[in-house]
């Protein structure tokens, strides 16, 4: 079995970080191990609190990681301190780490800040020169690049410009454009789109997440970026397109949505 491991934070409602991270990974057919960076109290309404692991800890945490079950890929989700991300593009760098997504996590869904000003820096200098693809949103691309992005031509652009100035793949997500979910995959110097049909369905909360962790679950898995982007897309768009309506707010989505036996039958005629 392939293993995959995620560094994220937890939230403690499940549909974001690093449970969407295990819960898509296993749907996705790989072993599943988590590094967590943070606790978050939250739900689908908001983020009311934060504990961030100490810079030893986590250290600690991948050190138990990378000496025992060699992850095939890795995921990293919410770091919100310049301490965590040094450490973690230390241990990376020690273990050569392979296959590494970064999901350049901001700001939640919900609107809550999940990194400190400061950090954004850290982040783009240690930890994206070690990245095989970043998955930046319209909202984070823009930040990077410091241009606006109002088209699929500007979408090119700014993905272009983080690809070759961090030398690794960047798939810029279309979510945030009204009516669309188109995504923009940039490497190598050439460009390709992802065509998702947009699904109307306001549970959105960990898209980005998910899409993240699926991806690196098919990195694992041997397939090539252009593939693994491919089934990821497929996936998210089942997840999004089950429905599951939980929470007063963004919910989360159905990550179990193609994974049928004797088990899930029994829930489902509960
Ligand atoms: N309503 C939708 N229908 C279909 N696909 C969607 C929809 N919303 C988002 N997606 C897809 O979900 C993935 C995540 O995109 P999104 O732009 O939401 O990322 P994100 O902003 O990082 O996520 P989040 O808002 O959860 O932080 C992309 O593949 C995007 O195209
Ligand atoms: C611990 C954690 N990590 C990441 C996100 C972003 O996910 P989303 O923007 O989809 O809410 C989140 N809300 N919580």
């Amino acid at each position: 079995m392939k293993k995959a491991l995620t560094i994220a934070g937890s939230d403690s409602s499940g549909g974001a970080g690093i449970q969407a991270d295990i819960k898509t990974m296993m749907a996705n057919g790989v072993y599943a191990m988590s590094v967590v960076t943070a606790l978050t109290a939250q739900n689908t309404t908001g983020v009311s609190a934060i504990l961030n692991a100490t810079p030893e800890f986590l250290s600690q945490e991948l050190d138990s990681i990378f000496t025992d079950i060699f992850p095939d890929a890795v995921k990293i989700g919410m770091v919100s301190e310049s301490g965590l991300i040094r450490v973690i593009a230390e241990k990376l760098g020690q273990y050569k780490a392979a296959n590494i997504v970064v999901d350049p996590v901001m700001v939640a869904t919900s609107g809550a800040r999940l990194i400190s000003e400061n950090a954004v820096e850290v982040l783009k200098n240690e930890l994206f020169p070690l990245a095989d693809l970043l998955t930046p949103n319209i909202p984070e691309t823009e930040v990077l690049t410091g241009m606006q992005i109002k088209s699929a031509e500007d979408m090119i652009e700014a993905a272009r410009r983080v690809s070759e100035k961090y030398n690794c793949a960047v798939l810029c997500k279309g979510g945030h454009k009204l009516n669309d979910a188109n995504d923009l995959l940039y490497e190598n110097g050439s460009y390709r789109w992802f065509e998702g049909k947009r699904i109307d369905n306001p549970n959105t909360h960990g898209t980005g997440c998910t899409l993240s962790s699926a991806i690196a679950s098919n990195l694992a898995k041997g397939f090539s970026m252009e593939e693994s982007v491919n089934r990821a897309k497929d996936y998210i768009s089942g997840a999004l397109a089950a429905m599951l309506d939980l929470g007063r707010g963004s919910g989360p989505m159905d990550h179990g949505f193609a994974i049928k036996n004797s088990y899930t039958e029994e829930a489902e005629n509960l």
